[in-house]
């Protein structure tokens, strides 16, 4: 498989099940890698030291020790926060330790080029994708309600070994052929019809900088055809003009449009100002905006009638643009009502945004929302979005 070539096609005869929050998906993600036999691939854009980290070190470490092929592909910048001796621990214990794309001053722009994506892999039995990072923000066992709130869905299934020709292509490259050496696409991937009525349905859909983006084409198309609702959650909302006015257009022809964002628990308030400067056209439109209250909101997950799209996307110009990204695209009544449940759930527990709130919001915001916005727009432009 090219790394910035084929597009996936949709495979039947898989199990999900959705797992919301650290407390909840990192013990089985945990478990799952204590009964790996011959194989565990980890992808993971953040790393850092921590308690989490120190579980996942001492589960990979105990796989190798009883003979596991252990392989470790970590972002060049999103893991530097895991000090020298976890890295060593790493390597002492037996596991191949790759970093993509690590921080050079001769890479300029170049250095923007991230792994973003977020997958574990045990044999052919079981993987994982999702929006977490190994850090103590999502999964602290010592301090269990302090989490920053994301999912992960474990998968079953005949779609492992399209994960697996994911992650091996990307472990190929990595140290060889970078991304921005791909030639641009000349037109759009020619995205696989969803199949009708089947259970179980699943496709792999990754994103490699501006070589792919069918994450992004397939999300578009689907808003596009969508007929009852649309609910999308991303923690950075930047959404391509694409991705905008499909949203719009949908909620005018009477769709039920809402979206689920950050409120003040946030990680990075200048993208969050920066991506209100969209909230009065989308308002107008009839789009709900939801901010969720209790945690950060960190997951990235569309639901548009019963298809799923969840994984390490969050949608942005920024991601699509220089990221690698992979998201579990799925079509299975199961997981879209473990899906519409997590929504319920987190609509309920957010601030609506009105536009009648939105027209009475303090100066200091409105100049927030007019810098950011600004600065947003003018490197996108410099950049040649
Ligand atoms: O890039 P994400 O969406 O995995 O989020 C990670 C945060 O940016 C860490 O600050």
């Amino acid at each position: 498989m090219r790394i910035a070539g084929p597009v996936m096609p949709w495979c039947g005869g898989n199990r999900y099940e959705l797992l919301i929050d650290g407390p909840a998906f990192f013990p089985v993600m945990l478990e799952a890698i204590g009964q790996a036999r011959h194989r565990v691939d980890l992808e993971f854009y953040l790393v850092e030291d921590g308690e989490c980290a120190e579980r996942m070190i001492a589960a990979l470490t105990a796989a190798a020790a009883r003979g596991v092929r252990v392989r470790c592909l970590f972002d060049g910048f999103g893991c530097y926060k895991l000090g020298q001796p976890q890295r060593d621990r790493l390597v002492q214990g037996g596991i191949a330790l790759r970093f993509y794309n690590p921080l050079a001053w001769r890479l300029r722009f170049r250095n923007l080029h991230r792994d973003h994506r977020k997958i574990l892999l045990v044999d052919d039995s079981i993987g994982f994708t999702g929006g977490a990072g190994i850090t103590d923000e999502f999964w602290n066992p010592h301090n269990g309600d302090n989490y920053w709130h994301d999912v992960m869905v474990a998968m079953r299934g005949p779609i492992l070994e399209h994960w697996q020709r994911l992650f091996d292509a990307q472990w190929a490259h990595c140290n060889h052929r970078p991304i921005w050496d791909f030639p641009l696409p000349q037109r759009p991937p020619r995205l696989p019809d969803v199949p009708f009525g089947s259970q179980g349905m699943g496709r792999v859909a990754y994103a490699a900088a501006r070589q792919h983006r069918d994450i992004l084409h397939s999300l578009a198309r689907h808003l596009t055809r969508a007929k009852r609702r649309i609910y999308l959650a991303t923690p950075y909302f930047l959404p391509p003009g694409k991705v905008r006015r499909a949203l719009m257009r949908a909620a005018r022809r009477g769709v039920e449009v809402r979206l689920l964002l950050t409120s003040h628990h946030t990680d990075n308030p200048p993208v969050r100002y920066a991506g209100h400067r969209h909230y009065p056209r989308l308002l107008r439109a009839g789009v709900r905006i939801h901010e969720y209250q209790p945690h950060f909101l960190h997951m990235k997950m569309a639901l548009v009638d019963d298809w799923v799209s969840l994984g390490s996307c969050n949608f942005d110009h920024w991601n699509l643009r220089w990221n690698l990204e992979a998201n579990l695209e799925a079509v299975d009544p199961e997981l879209a009502t473990q899906v519409a449940s997590c929504f319920s759930r987190d609509f309920a527990e957010s601030r609506e945004i009105t536009l009648e709130h939105w027209r009475t919001r303090s100066l200091l915001k409105r100049v927030n929302h007019g810098f950011w916005g600004w600065l947003d727009r003018s490197i996108s432009s410099f950049m040649g979005r």
